[in-house]
């Protein structure tokens, strides 16, 4: 594990430090998360987003106060289970052209993973969200790294204290990269917007970003463009704010997450075979899944909890207190410091987790031992938690129904141990899943 991880795993509950001007408290006792995470002086975000808007703009994820309200409540519409049940016959096609790309690295050599799913989680994303296509060979199609490069570049300059003086970013040349990618990503979110408010098809368009649905012979979807657009209360900034934020928080968090899945099966047969098994006496061999055979997937689901208990890909929170926050234990974090929540550090704690490495779904039994709520923070907590949560569930559930109908999964990992991780913006596996697959 990476040493600042192991670092922090032995610190106590709460560690309080200055980073230069700013005061931040790291709290990781559960009973001091549940204080902080829904109280009314902890919804807004703190410095770390500041530098996050410069790749996700000034969406959801990093705006505060009444904007992010007003925002959140509109776009919490767009996620209620009509409008995501409305998403599951395009996510079924899509899901099936994702097997037909992992078919095609069948074989005993280590599948490019990652780049297959993290195309299918950006082609998603435009045609349910967004309600538009996106050609796969065009520039756009290349979005995955883009967002990759932006991810490593960003990362780069929040870790590296020396970063943070403008004068050394810029004269390193690093500053002028990361424009070329942002104007590569505006570029895409200005097109989006664009088509969507002509409403027309754009077969011949440059761009090659064309209205969805018109398209193809499916049912129409809620998309949640649609929804924000037909909004007057947004401007046409606050929309493409909005558009650049999904891209960013939708596409490489469960590409990371079903990474971390196909890897996980491929170290465990028989949690992969289990998963096979229910999906067959469930879903069935054939035909598309319906939101009530996903539904039934339990095991599965408790799967996907398990990998997102160890694999967080949103491995860290922080927020700002806008006033002073009793904690509990006649502790005060003050008005104006940051406070950070370490969920990897929870999640692979002894005190919260019994036998914390050990890979074992039913610890999300219903009747499992008790444990606090808040030991478990995988689309985190509470007003700010996450609002693309039961979408990211419903996708994930597809997929690995779609997969593991036609395919096996192996590994060269042997344990969650032995998986080096590396935390970037998202957490991810250091050397890759190291997956090979085969037909069934
Ligand atoms: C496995 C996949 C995903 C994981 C693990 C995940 C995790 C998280 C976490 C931990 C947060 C809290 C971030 C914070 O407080 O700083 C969050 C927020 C958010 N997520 Fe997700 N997410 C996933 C997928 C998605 C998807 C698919 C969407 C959109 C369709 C989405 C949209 C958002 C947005 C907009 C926020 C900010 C919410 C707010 O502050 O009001 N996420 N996510």
């Amino acid at each position: 594990m990476n040493v600042a991880m192991k670092l922090m795993d032995d610190y106590p509950d709460i560690v309080k430090f200055w980073m230069g001007s700013k005061l931040l408290y790291v709290l990781k006792n559960p009973k001091y998360i549940e204080k902080v995470i829904s109280h009314p002086k902890a919804l807004d975000k703190d410095f770390f987003y500041e530098q996050l808007a410069q790749l996700s703009g000034d969406g959801l994820a990093t705006l505060g106060g009444a904007k992010w309200r007003r925002h959140r409540k509109l776009i919490n519409s767009s996620f209620g289970q009509k409008a995501l049940h409305s998403f599951l016959p395009i996510m079924a096609v899509r899901s099936g052209d994702l097997v037909k790309d992992l078919q095609n690295t069948v074989g005993d050599k280590i599948a490019p993973l990652y780049h297959i799913i993290s195309r299918y989680t950006v082609e998603l994303t435009f045609q349910t969200a967004f309600g538009v296509n996106m050609n796969l060979n065009s520039i756009e199609g290349k979005l995955d790294e883009v967002i990759d490069k932006m991810i490593e570049l960003l990362t780069e300059r929040i870790l590296k204290i020396w970063n943070h003086l403008d004068i050394i970013w810029y004269l390193s040349g690093k500053q002028k990269e990361f424009q070329y990618y942002q104007n590569r990503l505006r570029e895409v979110v200005n097109e989006v917007v664009k088509r969507k408010m002509e409403g027309e098809r754009s077969k011949d368009s440059e761009t090659e970003i064309e209205v969805a649905n018109d398209h193809e012979n499916l049912p129409r979807s809620a998309a949640f463009l649609d929804s924000l657009m037909a909004n007057t209360d947004l401007d046409e900034s606050e929309i493409k704010d909005e558009v650049n934020t999904f891209i960013i928080a939708a596409t490489d968090t469960t590409a990371k997450a079903l990474t971390s899945l196909f890897a996980i099966f491929g170290i465990y047969p028989d949690i992969q075979e289990k998963v096979y098994r229910e999906v067959i006496e469930k879903v069935g061999l054939v035909g598309d899944p319906t939101p009530e055979d996903l539904s039934q997937l339990e095991y599965t689901e408790r799967v996907i909890k398990e990998v997102l208990r160890l694999f967080p890909p949103g491995f860290m929170i922080s927020r700002y207190a806008s006033g002073d926050i009793d904690i509990g234990d006649n502790i005060t974090v003050p008005e104006g410091a940051s406070i950070a929540i370490p969920i990897l550090q929870i999640h692979r704690s002894g005190e919260y987790w019994e036998d914390p490495l050990k890979f074992d779904p039913d610890r999300f039994l219903p009747d499992a031992a008790k444990r606090h709520p808040l030991s478990y923070l995988g689309f985190s907590h509470g007003p700010r938690n996450c609002i693309g949560m039961r979408y990211a569930m419903l996708n994930m559930k597809l997929a690995i129904a779609m997969a593991l109908r036609r395919l096996r999964f192996f590994s060269e990992y042997k344990s969650v141990e032995e998986i080096e991780i590396s935390l970037t913006l998202f957490l991810k596996m250091r050397d890759g899943p190291k997956v090979w697959i085969k037909n069934r």
